[in-house]
């Protein structure tokens, strides 16, 4: 009989469905790590929601573990990559408390505009403080929502609902979807200027890790509010504080924290700050919602292989999987490297398969191109909902295929347009199972991509590689595999890209060095 552990408070519907579906369920909310480290080993499914975090060290102890299930949304408590090395499906429920959180800001931002939790406090204390508590109104105030997916959506819907105008940042928001939710599209720093409440509803990425920081408190309106009901580490605490202390903004509504749970912070006692803990998903319905959803994934996975809404598991029928699998992983490559190198709003991807890949099912490779290419700006995209995300993005999608091989027997080639023109990436498999870039843009290369990459573009000049090489080198990052290109070959004619794969990340500190270095016109740290 397969076993499953319910590792944080879940609504008993989660464990009733496990039972009727004859799955053996134990509850064991508040585990410390070591308690869950020690007991993981017994079960094939993890049901948990934010507060287990889901470590390297807990899944090197999960010999059984087959499927973890997020019931909710935000998966940044398990570290998808390690459970995908050791084939463990993650799941989420991409919906199921999206309207509860939504409402949850709404309420945050309410909360600031009335004073309510200090004024609750001050009433209750005896005290009738009724001139300390001037409020302000929400009506035809501007509401800045950066990111805007299911969330963000139902949270701008709610504000023009309370006569508000509302303005939009979200790299993935086309201007068509923005005119459609009667709201208007805007770059991050008018977002800012203009917005007398501002709410954050993005996933927390390598990009949007204090997106709001110092440089924004400076840039916003004078006497804003603030409100995070997504991820504590998108905004900058320390600077939050200064910014109250300061009076440089009005107010500021945390639901979620740096460091959680948040027993002591720095905020916490700051006067116009109210705070509640990690409380966005939480009401009965939401609860029972994805109670329900993820019990009946986890169940149908290990009871009959079906996947639903799994983050880094292709679902494909039996006979197909062998066939296809070494192009999945090269459509994941090829469709991460340029989502990953893409900065502005996606307008049409079109991804053509020459030679042998032309005759195959080609349907499910270009849902992985498309989730490798959104995954980098979004927590819930997998191959299933990346075609309908792109369609709802109005992204437009084309197949091509050329049955006729080019200068390589099989080849998937991604050409991305955005607002600032095309960019191509195409890759190829070696000895038909190893996946290989070899072009990117103008640019033939071969590379062979590894977790950590460093993608490099250059003026072709002698010095550049060893300076690199030594930046690398100090930082203590060990060089594993290094490819180089131009778009000629005959002679050094201007612009040159360096694909490298390295030992270990490349952080910001390494990278701002490397991009400092002459030669350099622009370097990224890529994973995969
Ligand atoms: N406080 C709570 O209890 C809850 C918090 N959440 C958080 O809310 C987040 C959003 O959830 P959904 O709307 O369902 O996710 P979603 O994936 O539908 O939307 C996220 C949006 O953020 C956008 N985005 C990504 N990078 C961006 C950037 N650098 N700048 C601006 N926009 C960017 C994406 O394009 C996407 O449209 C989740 O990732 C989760 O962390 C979700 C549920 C409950
Ligand atoms: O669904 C999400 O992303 C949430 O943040 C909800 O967290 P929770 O399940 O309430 O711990």
């Amino acid at each position: 009989m397969v076993k499953v552990l319910i590792a944080d408070k879940m609504s008993p519907k989660a464990a009733e469905i496990f039972r009727d579906r004859g799955v053996d369920v134990d509850e064991k909310p508040g585990m410390s790590p070591d308690e869950l480290k020690a007991c993981i080993a017994e079960y094939d499914g993890l049901a948990v929601r934010s507060a287990t975090k889901v470590t390297p060290e807990i899944l090197a102890a999960a010999d059984n573990l087959k499927v973890i299930g997020r019931a909710g949304i935000g998966v940044d408590n398990i570290n998808v990559p390690e459970a995908t090395n050791r084939g463990v499906v993650v799941m989420n429920t991409p919906f199921g408390n999206s309207i509860t959180t939504a409402e949850h800001a709404i309420s945050m931002m309410m909360a600031l505009a009335r004073n309510i939790p200090a004024a609750n406090a001050s009433t209750q204390a005896g005290k009738w403080e009724k001139s300390k508590f001037m409020g302000v109104e929400v009506h035809g105030k501007v509401l800045g929502i950066i990111g805007c997916g299911n969330i963000g959506q139902i949270v701008a819907d709610r504000a023009l609902g309370l006569k508000m105008r509302v303005l939009g940042y979200d790299p993935f928001l086309s201007e068509d979807r923005a005119r459609e939710l009667g709201i208007r599209r805007v770059e991050l720093d008018e977002l800012f200027a203009k917005s007398d409440f501002i709410t954050l509803h993005t996933p927390l990425t390598d990009q949007t890790r204090g997106i709001v920081g110092k440089a924004a408190f400076d840039k916003m309106k004078p006497g804003a509010r603030l409100v995070n009901c997504a991820r504590g580490g998108l905004v900058d605490e320390a600077a939050l504080k200064e910014a109250l202390d300061s009076g440089k903004i009005a107010g500021a509504a945390l639901d979620v924290f740096a460091e959680e749970p948040a027993k002591e912070n720095a905020l916490f006692g700051t006067a116009n700050f109210v705070a509640t803990p990690h409380l966005g998903a939480s009401t009965t319905e939401a609860q029972v919602n994805v109670a329900i959803q993820v019990a009946e994934q986890m169940s149908d996975y290990l009871l009959t292989g079906g996947v639903t809404n799994a983050l880094n598991m292709p679902s494909l029928s039996a006979e197909e999987a062998p066939l296809l699998q070494p192009y999945m992983k090269l459509a994941e490559q090829v469709g991460g490297f340029a989502g990953q190198i893409t900065e502005s709003s996606l307008k049409k991807a079109r991804i053509e398969y020459e030679g042998h890949v032309a005759t195959l099912n080609t349907k499910p490779l270009t849902a992985v191109v498309l989730e490798g290419l959104l995954a980098p700006l979004m927590d819930s995209v997998n191959m299933v909902n990346a075609p309908v995300i792109a369609r709802e993005r109005d992204i437009e999608v084309a197949e091509v295929k050329h049955d006729r091989a080019g200068d390589y027997h099989t080849l998937i080639r991604l050409t991305v347009e955005t607002d600032r023109g095309e960019r191509t990436v195409s890759g190829t498999l070696f000895a038909n199972e190893a996946p290989r870039i070899v072009r990117i843009n103008d640019v033939p290369i071969e590379a062979r991509l590894s977790q950590h990459m460093l993608y490099v573009t250059n003026n072709d000049k002698p010095g550049f590689i060893g300076a690199l090489g030594s930046t690398l080198g100090e930082a203590g990052i060990n060089i594993a595999r290094f490819s180089l290109g131009r778009p000629g070959d005959d002679g050094p004619d201007g612009i040159a890209v360096a694909l490298v794969a390295v030992d270990q990340p490349v952080g910001k500190e390494v990278l701002d060095k490397i991009n400092a270095l002459t030669h350099v016109r622009q370097a990224k740290a890529l994973r995969f």
